[in-house]
Parts: C-alpha cells; sequence; structure tokens
C-alpha cells in the first residue's frame, strides 16, 4: 500500500476471476502482485491458486482490518473447502504449509490474533439460455466493528497501523463457528440476480499451536520479476559505483589505521555482506545519510572473520591480504560467489607464500602467518594467470610487508587499478597500477583518505545492451569511455551508434535490425566476461550467427538453459556457444525461467523485455548481489518490470504440480 509498487488494479485483480485462472495456468505467480504493497502492513497473505483468489482478498482484508498479521503462510486447498472453512482455517494452524485438499490449510502464522473476521462475496449472475454465467464477483471485508470497506477503498485508505505481535505462539483454534449465509438481494429487468454471501468467523479461543498441527514448515518468500517485453528505452540512466571496486576498496580498508571516507560505494547485497564481514574483525562501517561510507579500522580485533559472511561472496576472501600484512595473521574461510567455475585459490596462496607467509589449508579455511609472525616482507611473484582477485589481495598485502615487492603479470582491471588508487590515496606507494606488473614498496602503517570509486563498467555494459536489445535511445552516465572500449566496439559492431556526449557520458542508439558478431571474453582490456550472458542475450535478437567463446571461467554458460526456455536457438559445446539469430528461427517469448548467477540474471532481465509476452524470473537475490535497482532503473527508462514476492521454486514446483493434479482429476 505503501510502496507505490503496486496498483489497485493488481490488488483488485487478486480478488477476480481472471487471477483465479491465471493462477491454475502458471501455479502460483501470477496472482499475487499484491503483495509487495500488502508487504508493507506485515501481511503476507494466502497463497491458494485452487481455493480462489477471492478466498485470499476476503482474509486479507478481513485480517488487515482486524489487525490481523500473517505472515508466511499459503495454501493450497480445493474449491470445495468453501471460503467460510479456508478463512477459518487460515486462522486456524500453523506457520505455513500445504494442505492436502481435505484440510485444505495447514497453518496460518503463529502471529495471527484477530478475533473475528467478516467477507461478503457478491456476485452478479446473468441467465442466459444456455445457462447461468457468473458475471461479476465483489469482494469486501469487513471489520470487526461491521465498518463494510471494499477493496478500492482499502487501497485508499489503509489502516493507519497494525498492532504489534504478542508474544508467543498464540494461534487460533479452528472452530465450527463460522458461518455462511446466502441471500438474493434483487434481480434486474435483463435477469442478473444479485447474490450476496456472507461469512463470518469468529474464533476467540488462542491456544498454543503444537507441532503436529504445524507440521510443514517451508522456507521464506522469495523475489521474482514479472517483466512485460516489447517496451522501448528512453531518458538517461545514472550508473552506480562499481561494486567489483567497492568490494575490493572495502577490502583495502583494513590496511588503514585512520578514518576513512568512501564515495560511491553502490548498496547491494554483496557490499552489505562485505560490511559484515569487516565489522566481524571489529571494523566500524556506517552509511552516511549522504550515502558516502565511513569505515574505521584502527581497531582491529579478530584475524578470523565470520565464516557465514565470507562464504557468501568472493571478494571476502580478498581481505586475507589486508590482515595478514597488518596483523600478521588470518584465518579467512574460503570464498562463495557466483558459481561459474572452481574459482580456486591458489594464485592468492602461493602470492602470499611469496611475500613470506606461511599458509595452510584446513577444514574449509585459510590461515595464512607471516613467517616471522609479525611482519610479510617484500618478494617477487609472477602469477600464472592475470587473476584480478589474486592481484588485489597480493597488492594489499605487498602494500604492508617490510621491502620492495614486485608483482608480474597481474591483472590491469579498472577495478584493480582503483584499489590500487585508493592504497596510494592512503599513503601506500604502488607503481604500474593498471599495467601488468606492479612495484610495490610496503609501509608499516596506511592513514586515512576520502575517496570516489569509479563507475561500474558492468552495469554500464548493461544498460547498453539493454538500449540495444530493445531498440532504443538512452543516455548512461556517469561512465569512464575508455573502460567501456571492448563493449562499445562489439556493440557498433552490431549496428547501434554510440556517441561520448560528455567526458562522462555515453549515448546509445540501436536500429531496428542487428547483425551477429563472435566474442570472446579475454581480461582487461578484453571483452568482459562479466558480460557475456547480457550480450548472448543481444545475440539472440541480430540476424545471422554469432559465437560466444568464454574463456575466464569454465562454467559460464548456465544462462543458455535459461535463454532456450525464452525460444532462444543457442548450441553449447563446453565453452563455446553458437547462437542462431532473428533470421534463423530464433524469437523470444515470455516464460518463468531461473537466474543462476548474477550476470546470467541480468541476461535473462534483458531478454525478458526483448520477447513477446511476459517473462517471470527467479533468483532476483543473484541481481540484488550486484545491480544497485535494477528494475528500479529500468522502469525509469520505459521498461515494464515489477518486482513482487513467490514462493521459492520448490516449493512452487510442488503447487505446479499439485495444481496439475487437480486439473487433471476435475477433468
Ligand atoms: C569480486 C570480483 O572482483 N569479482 C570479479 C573477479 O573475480 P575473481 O577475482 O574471482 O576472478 P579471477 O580473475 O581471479 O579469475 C579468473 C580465472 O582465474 C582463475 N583463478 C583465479 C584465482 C586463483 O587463485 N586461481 C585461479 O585459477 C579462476 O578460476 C578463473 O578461471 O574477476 C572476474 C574476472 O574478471 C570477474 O568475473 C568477477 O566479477
Ligand atoms: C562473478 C561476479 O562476481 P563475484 O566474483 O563476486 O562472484 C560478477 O560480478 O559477475
Amino acid at each position: 500500500l505503501s510502496s507505490g509498487n503496486c496498483s489497485s488494479d493488481s490488488v483488485a485483480r487478486l480478488g477476480g476471476q481472471q487471477s483465479r485462472a491465471a493462477a491454475k495456468e502458471v501455479g502460483a505467480f501470477t496472482s499475487f502482485r499484491g503483495w509487495s504493497a500488502l508487504r508493507s502492513l506485515e501481511v503476507v497473505p494466502v497463497l491458494g491458486p485452487l481455493v480462489g483468489a477471492r478466498t485470499f482478498a476476503s482474509a486479507l482484508l478481513g485480517g488487515m482490518l482486524c489487525g490481523v498479521v500473517v505472515d508466511k503462510f499459503w495454501s493450497l486447498g480445493q474449491e470445495s473447502c468453501g471460503s467460510g472453512k479456508f478463512v477459518e482455517r487460515c486462522l486456524g494452524g500453523g506457520e505455513g504449509g500445504i494442505g492436502d485438499g481435505d484440510h485444505c490449510v495447514r497453518g496460518a502464522s503463529n502471529r495471527i490474533r484477530s478475533r473475528s473476521v467478516s467477507f461478503s462475496t457478491e456476485v452478479e449472475v446473468a441467465t442466459t439460455s444456455s445457462g447461468v454465467r457468473k458475471e461479476k464477483e465483489t469482494t469486501r471485508g469487513i471489520a470487526a466493528d461491521s465498518r463494510n470497506i471494499s477493496l478500492g477503498t482499502v487501497l485508499n485508505s489503509p489502516p493507519s497501523s497494525v498492532p504489534s505481535h504478542p508474544a508467543g505462539d498464540i494461534g487460533f483454534k479452528p472452530s465450527d463457528e463460522s458461518d455462511t449465509i446466502s441471500t438474493v438481494l434483487g434481480s434486474s429487468r435483463n435477469s442478473t440476480v444479485l447474490l450476496q454471501q456472507d461469512s463470518v468467523l469468529n474464533s476467540s479461543h488462542p491456544y498454543k499451536l503444537s507441532e503436529q498441527e504445524n507440521p510443514l514448515r517451508v522456507g521464506p518468500f522469495v523475489e521474482c520479476l514479472e517483466i512485460a517485453g516489447g517496451r522501448t528505452l528512453s531518458g538517461e540512466v545514472k550508473i552506480s559505483g562499481a561494486k567489483n571496486s567497492g568490494l575490493a576498496v572495502l577490502a583495502g580498508a583494513l590496511c588503514s589505521e585512520q578514518q576513512l571516507c568512501l564515495r560511491m560505494i553502490p548498496d547491494l547485497h554483496d557490499i552489505r555482506r562485505m560490511f559484515q564481514v569487516l565489522q566481524s574483525v571489529g571494523v566500524q562501517v556506517q552509511r552516511t545519510p549522504s550515502g558516502s561510507i565511513k569505515v574505521d579500522a584502527s581497531n582491529i580485533t579478530s584475524v578470523e572473520p565470520c565464516p557465514e559472511a565470507v562464504r557468501k561472496l568472493r571478494a571476502s576472501f580478498f581481505v586475507i591480504g589486508a590482515l595478514v600484512g597488518r596483523k600478521g595473521e588470518a584465518i579467512v574461510p574460503l570464498p562463495g560467489g557466483c558459481n561459474i567455475g572452481a574459482r580456486p585459490i591458489d594464485l592468492h596462496v602461493r602470492g602470499l607464500e611469496a611475500l613470506g607467509a606461511q599458509v595452510e589449508i584446513r577444514q574449509g579455511k585459510v590461515h595464512a602467518r607471516a613467517m616471522n609472525g609479525k611482519h610479510l616482507v617484500g618478494g617477487h611473484f609472477c602469477l600464472d594467470y592475470p587473476s584480478v582477485g589474486a592481484t588485489e589481495t597480493l597488492m594489499m598485502a605487498a602494500a604492508l610487508a617490510d621491502g620492495k615487492s614486485t608483482l608480474s603479470n597481474v591483472a590491469q582491471e579498472p577495478e584493480v587499478k582503483d584499489l590500487a588508487d585508493f592504497l596510494i590515496s592512503c599513503g601506500a606507494i604502488i607503481h604500474g597500477a593498471g599495467t601488468n606488473t606492479l612495484n610495490i614498496t610496503g609501509r608499516r602503517k596506511l592513514h586515512g583518505t576520502d575517496y570516489q570509486i569509479i563507475p561500474d563498467r558492468i552495469e554500464a555494459g548493461t544498460f547498453l545492451i539493454a538500449a540495444a536489445i530493445t531498440h532504443s535511445t538512452i543516455n548512461i552516465a556517469p561512465v569512464v569511455p575508455s573502460h567501456l572500449t571492448s563493449v562499445t566496439s562489439k556493440l557498433c559492431a552490431i549496428g547501434c551508434h554510440i556517441q561520448q556526449t560528455s567526458s562522462n557520458g555515453l549515448k546509445i542508439n540501436s536500429p531496428q535490425v542487428l547483425r551477429s558478431i563472435d566474442i570472446r571474453t579475454l581480461p582487461y582490456p578484453g571483452f568482459p566476461t562479466d558480460l557475456q550472458p547480457q550480450l548472448m542475450s543481444l545475440l539472440t535478437t541480430c540476424n545471422g550467427q554469432s559465437i560466444v567463446e568464454e574463456t575466464v571461467f569454465e562454467s559460464r554458460m548456465r544462462h543458455v538453459e535459461e535463454l532456450q526456455k525464452l525460444g532462444a536457438n543457442v548450441k553449447v559445446s563446453q565453452n563455446i556457444a553458437i547462437i542462431s539469430g532473428r533470421d534463423q528461427g530464433s524469437s523470444l517469448y515470455g516464460a518463468p525461467v531461473l537466474a543462476t548467477d548474477l550476470r546470467a540474471g541480468a541476461a535473462l532481465v534483458l531478454a525478458g523485455m526483448a520477447a513477446e509476452g511476459t517473462t517471470h524470473i527467479e533468483g532476483v537475490s543473484h541481481i540484488d548481489r550486484g545491480y544497485e535497482k535494477l528494475d528500479q532503473k529500468l522502469r525509469l527508462l520505459g521498461a515494464s518490470i515489477q518486482r513482487f514476492p513467490c514462493l521459492p521454486s520448490e516449493l512452487t514446483i510442488l503447487l505446479r504440480t499439485r495444481a496439475f493434479l487437480v486439473t487433471q482429476s476435475t477433468k
């Protein structure tokens, strides 16, 4: 209601036949677009594709008006359960669950604390020669004080507050105190009968839920994106600070003993997790109202960051270099990150050893200790591969080591240079940043700084591709145009027109017909692997056959299977994909798909915008790891993209299967 994410129309649809039919078709998805709004009242209502959306609306409205706080609640019942029984059971069960048909609902929330729920459904029935046809169905929630409030009214004036939850596991015993009264309200000249069905539930006996009554506990809801394809984009989009710079610089913050102010750090899941990593070793991190980040790592209290936080993202591992450099010791769990390959850490380990560390890997943790127990010492190390992460880890370690270090065959990515520039602004002595060799003279202490990171070239590239795939004209800023050369040159080869509008702005214009190209991902300045999935989505819409070769990560083709679900004609052999374009029978149409990792998710968003019809994307948390408000930014450009809560995929599959079985048995 207050999030503004949801129109009255979409909530109203929750109560209509439309959503019921749609729900039957696609399982859990379609009817629950109103949830984001309802969530703001802490009412996450009932899911029951087969119970009938009318019932949900009733339960919701009644619940809301009576101050019910329903959480984690869904059901799979049958129409025969009837609205009265349904609501009754909604209010009577345990926390979350799936019904078994007869007992259509096995649970409401522990938090439910309503005493009385009433709802009313008006049905207009048209009597025709071929029988009786339902014309219109209207549901109203009726508050305990008998206020009769329609869906529309509720939208415009939501209850001012929802009472706080009672302590403990209080529920309400299912009872047979519900009653349904049907009244014929009248009939009009064209034989339309208005039928009012009033159901009242009075459950007034709180009781403690037992485990038996609460048999199925399912995880929390996740978020989905719903994209209606075919819109063109226009306007300007603001590019956020680079995720991979932000993460590296936050790790680098551990090198400094004084106050730091970091600017343009994007607000992302990964960044927040990195805050947790730092906080777990005693660093104070705070986002100020202006958006800058204040970091104080003067007092490091532990050399072992929180394993749960570290395991969620790749960059968290990079703190090992700064920690061992600063404290002489670090114990860091093996990292997480996108599931795009084995992603070993051997180069980090060997590099640290070259700088005088003793490294052991035990029980999933990397234990690094300076040989003399206190400080690393300068050394020489040549990376077998220009790994971004290993370069960053070793740069931080060398910046604090005693003496001089030379790191060769290092990564030259702009984010690596950004980390070097940040460390230099803290007093580090680093030469060669942005080239393949770094010469670093270590210092025992680094001072504070005020530093702004670079704009995200991967986000910028994603928006350029978004414009290309929707045949649109947009402006993007701020960017560093030279960081995007490999991307813009490919987009121009495809047929787009790209113009530099200012020192930090680009304009892209994409014609209706685009042509195929071949790409190979490479370390910078080659084409970035982090844009490969997005570019592949675009290539499915170009004329001709394209070849994409992924050389950086060995398993970064998982998006292909999902693109195929959208109709893309892509064949994969190991790390090579052959994409047949539009003139070769590839045409995108909406379907439910799953984002398997961050950039795969972005690729599906782009494909969804070009597809005919509606695309539902699950796995949105991956996208949120690395894109700041992607859906919001695209919406501002004119895309039709909505976010709403849905069931986790396992449960959705269960529901769909169940829905299918029930449909079959009804037939
Ligand atoms: C947080 C962050 O900055 N992530 C980026 C970083 O990841 P990350 O730093 O993990 O990527 P790397 O450059 O290290 O990985 C590149 C290749 O090197 C291999 N490798 C890496 C380290 C090692 O010790 N041994 C080894 O064999 C990897 O398995 C991979 O095949 O660079 C990647 C390549 O541009 C990007 O896709 C990621 O978005
Ligand atoms: C692979 C990526 O991130 P990470 O290294 O954090 O998994 C990415 O940003 O595409």
